[in-house]
């Protein structure tokens, strides 16, 4: 069976008030499409926790920093639509530019602090795009929860500060980040890598776990740090834009490993920009 496409606000909230009339609850699963596994496990979380799933798609423009990657990011449609009807999901909702951004659109949803450093400070604007969006998507979907990849991880925490901060009834749940079989975090952007370059590319995974592990075992962050960065730039990628070490929850810099943490990079493979994470436990714990 296939999933049914809806476009405007209006048809969506005439739904989602049907379900609502009929007690089941809502979940939402924002995407860009391109859909993978990584999506796909975002989708059957949701399928557990509510009634009634809603996926969105839609390239948000205004998260773009780079007119180049806006275009040749890949949209495909009918594709993903196919996907989603045997998982289960209910709706996808794919707004066009016009309905989400209306001409005279002017407000901007910007958290300070959590989306400055990291992406956000490589991608200029990316994070207010994203919570702009992001928020427009709670309000029109209505939903009770909203399902998130631990592989953006910045934007994970920075969704859920702006949900506190703005009182947004919804709950947001986090899903782990889905890898190829040799570590590479799925992505819709590694469909860019040339044979050679996938061939490097799971080498950022390994590195980030090797270097998780010496600070679990008491290294020394700065110096392993650097380290991890040679190894990367050695490993084939031409550029790392960071690889730095945060607290978990407000993704503070850190200098020792004192609280659990998390490692985040972001680098470049050729022309492809790719980013991982992965948890960091405090010194001398076994987990
Ligand atoms: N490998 C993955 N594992 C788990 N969740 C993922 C994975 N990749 C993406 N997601 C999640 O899917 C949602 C939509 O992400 P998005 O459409 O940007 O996919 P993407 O593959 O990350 O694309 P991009 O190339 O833009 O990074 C986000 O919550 C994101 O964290
Ligand atoms: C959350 C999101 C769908 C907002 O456009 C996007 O940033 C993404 O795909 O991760
Ligand atoms: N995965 C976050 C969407 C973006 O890269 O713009």
């Amino acid at each position: 069976m296939s999933v049914p496409i809806i476009r405007t606000v209006t048809e969506l909230r005439t739904v989602v008030a049907g379900w609502r009339r009929s007690g089941a609850t809502v979940a939402v699963v924002p995407t860009m499409g391109a859909l993978h596994e990584g999506h796909l496990s975002l989708v059957r979380a949701a399928l557990q926790k509510a009634d009634r799933v809603v996926v969105t798609l839609f390239v948000n423009p205004k998260q773009f920093n780079s007119a180049a990657d806006l275009a040749a990011y890949p949209r495909t449609e009918n594709q993903d639509a196919a996907k989603l009807g045997p998982l289960g999901a209910h709706l996808l909702y794919v707004p066009d530019g016009e309905e989400m951004y209306p001409a005279g659109f002017a407000t901007t949803v910007s958290v300070a602090a959590i989306g400055e450093g990291l992406c956000g400070a490589f991608r200029p604007g990316h994070f207010d795009g994203v919570a702009t969006v992001v928020a427009k998507l709670f309000l029109q979907t209505a939903a009770d929860f909203a399902f998130f990849g631990e592989k953006d991880f910045q934007q994970l925490q920075l969704v859920r500060r702006m949900v506190r901060d703005l009182d947004i009834p919804i709950t947001i749940t986090p899903c782990p980040t889905v890898r190829e079989a040799d570590g590479l975090a799925l992505s819709s952007r590694n469909a860019r890598l040339s044979p050679a370059e996938r061939a490097v590319a799971p080498r950022l995974a390994s590195i980030l776990l090797e270097a998780a592990d010496r600070f679990t075992r008491g290294s020394c962050v700065l110096p392993t740090l650097a380290e991890a960065r040679a190894a990367i730039l050695s490993a084939g990628y031409r550029e790392v834009e960071y690889l730095e070490l945060r607290g978990e929850a407000d993704l503070q810099p850190m200098t020792n490993v004192d609280r659990p943490a998390r490692l985040l990079v972001a680098a470049w493979l050729g022309d492809t920009r790719l980013i991982d994470n992965i948890r960091t436990s405090p010194v001398g714990s076994t987990n």
